[in-house]
């Protein structure tokens, strides 16, 4: 079994000292800062970019940083935030007219790279590009916003990529975002999820390391 991976969202940390909440959930135990990139257009709200992104690799975060452009088009955005820093990027597919080139173009520019589906999104897409994936996500929300609720289908979906990611032999991480919380992460784990998107879960609380010491808690279990 790989090590699972708890990845904070950013979009629930504080903005205004965004580099001291990137260290402090970093210094909590997160494994990796994911980064929500939000268009008022793909999805309706509007977050950060590339600028951004850099100014956390100038504040001194070494920790991967992990890019979902909920953004059309995307491979502009793809470009600037590997200049910006960023180490794995992941995008939707209806996002992109050309969903090979997208994923060729991060790889080009040294990132890892992943699909994003949403709950009522297919998973044909997957057909003909596993061996250029680095990552799946699936939202267990309707992106564009934190602080909603799973929704439940995402496990059945979640089962169904594992047996393609299995069926594959890459070696793909399987992440989830969205409603992720300590009472439900062990169940999500057991679906096949090894890479965990939190945001208010962990932002909204005081202690970051108890919330992350907790999930790994329940996370342990299934190790057991
Ligand atoms: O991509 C996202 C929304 O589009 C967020 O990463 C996601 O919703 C995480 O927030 P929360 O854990 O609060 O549900």
């Amino acid at each position: 079994m790989r090590p699972f991976l708890i990845a904070p969202s950013i979009l629930s940390a504080d903005f205004a000292r965004l580099g001291e909440d990137v260290d402090a959930v970093l210094n909590a135990g997160a494994d990796v800062v994911h980064f929500d990139v939000m268009d008022n257009h793909y999805v309706p709200n509007l977050t950060i970019g590339p600028m951004v992104c850099k100014a956390l690799r100038d504040y001194g975060v070494t920790a991967e940083i992990d890019v979902h452009l909920m953004v059309k088009p995307v491979d502009r955005m793809i470009v600037d935030f590997a200049k910006a820093g960023a180490s794995i990027i992941t995008f939707h597919p209806e996002a992109t007219e050309h969903l090979d080139r997208s994923l060729q173009l991060i790889k080009e520019s040294g990132c890892k790279a992943g699909l994003v589906f949403n709950p009522g999104t297919p998973l044909h897409c997957l057909d003909h590009v596993m061996d250029k994936l680095d990552v799946i996500l699936l939202m267990s929300v309707n992106p564009g916003f934190g602080g909603q609720s799973f929704i439940p289908s995402t496990l059945d979906k979640l089962r169904q990529v594992k047996k393609l990611i299995e069926a594959s032999g890459y070696d793909i991480r399987l992440q989830v975002d969205g409603g992720v919380k300590v009472d439900n992460i062990a169940e999500i784990a057991a679906a096949g999820a090894d890479m965990f998107v939190a945001g208010s879960a962990i932002f909204n609380k005081p202690d970051y390391k108890e919330v992350i010491d907790d999930m790994r808690s329940e996370l342990a279990k299934l190790e057991s």
